[in-house]
């Protein structure tokens, strides 16, 4: 679905305080229908794609209009450092949290790769959308791919599941680091910067830029992060009592395949203990038998030069949440068992 992203007005973000007082106060008196619903969105091109695309989705289901609230969040502020020298994936939802929390917005939509592992109190992941593409995609005008590339050539990203998985295959290649939205990160490497970046294929598409694909990496080659190419929802803790109708709406949205390859691909992290500064890929697919296929591998903390990383995998018939997380756990345990446990930080 194509988005004009030049027409559509943003909610004034100015509206915390007496305005989100008086939605409060609406929703007590009327608890199921308050006069709009409020997506709460980052306000990078992709961000609002996607909030824009859960909106178009909604509308469709919902009564009251449907409209967007942007915000920018630390994580969007801070562009000169690696996210995980800072705090990680919670930089980019706890100010959409914040509305939520305050009533300024009822929904929250994130890239579901950006969600923490366990979500806070009283917040929870009501549903994963359809999937876009979850691959890793190969970015270069000049290179047809990582291999045709002469020693000491620079491949720009600032991922460390991309690097550790780079290295590991190509250790002649340099890799540096590339950071901040899409755009900034296809312009860095216009100007000349990089031979080559890796970007998920899902964002570029999304943006229509996916003629900027000059190659994707199997899954099984670079394996993808937790929950990459798919759309999370995120509502309060309480919504399916206070607004049922948006709750049955959100619900709606789930797409049963993608939900369970994420749920098992997030118990991996989880189960580690997932922090930002763990190169750690995870990534499950139903295979042709039916069952669900978990590939997952570890790189040393911090992303380490010279120390190779682990793998391990597993299969399972998996048809509830429950079979995904455990899955998921299983994985992880058989990451720890065959070296995973030794490349974990030392505080841990
Ligand atoms: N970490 C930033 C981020 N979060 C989600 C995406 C891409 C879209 C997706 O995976 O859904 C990206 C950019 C990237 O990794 O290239």
């Amino acid at each position: 679905m194509e988005h004009n992203y030049k027409d559509y007005k943003l909610v004034p973000q100015a509206i915390d305080g007496p305005a989100a007082a008086s939605i409060g106060r609406m929703t007590e008196v009327f608890p199921q229908a308050p006069g709009r619903w409020v997506i709460a969105t980052r306000e990078s091109r992709l961000a609002l794609w996607q909030a824009e695309h859960v909106k178009a989705l909604l509308g469709a289901r919902l009564a009251a209009p449907v409209e967007l609230l942007g915000m920018t969040t630390r994580g969007d502020q801070i562009l000169d450092r690696t996210l995980s020298k800072v705090g990680g994936k919670g930089l980019f939802v706890k100010e959409l949290e914040t509305a939520l929390e305050s009533g300024a917005a009822h929904l929250a939509v994130h890239s579901l790769k950006d969600v923490p592992m366990e979500m806070p109190a009283g917040f929870v992941l009501a549903a994963v959308l359809e999937r876009e593409d979850p691959r890793d995609a190969w970015v270069s005008a000049r290179h047809a791919g990582p291999a045709e590339l002469p020693a000491g050539a620079v491949i720009g990203t600032s991922s460390l599941r991309r690097q550790v998985q780079l290295a590991a295959r190509w250790p002649q290649l340099r890799i540096e680091p590339l950071r901040g939205n899409l755009d900034t990160r296809l312009r860095k490497l216009d100007e000349g910067q990089y031979d080559g970046i890796v970007l998920a294929a899902a964002g570029l598409k999304r943006l229509g830029l996916g003629d900027r694909i000059r190659a994707v990496f199997e899954a099984d080659q670079m394996i993808p992060a937790a929950g990459q190419g798919a759309l999370g929802i995120e509502l309060r803790a309480d919504a399916e009592q206070r607004h049922p109708l948006l709750w049955a709406a959100v619900r709606a949205l789930v797409d049963d395949r993608a939900w369970l390859a994420t749920h098992a691909e997030r118990a991996v992290a989880r189960a580690l203990g997932g922090s930002c500064s763990m190169p750690l890929a995870a990534h499950a697919r139903f295979a042709a038998d039916g069952r669900l296929e978990l590939h997952t591998l570890l790189g040393a903390h911090d992303g380490a030069a010279g120390i190779a990383p682990v793998l391990a995998d597993g299969r399972a018939e998996v048809r509830d949440t429950a079979a995904a997380e455990a899955l998921g756990r299983e994985v992880a345990a058989r990451l720890l068992a065959s070296g995973g446990s030794a490349l974990i930080a030392p505080a841990r």
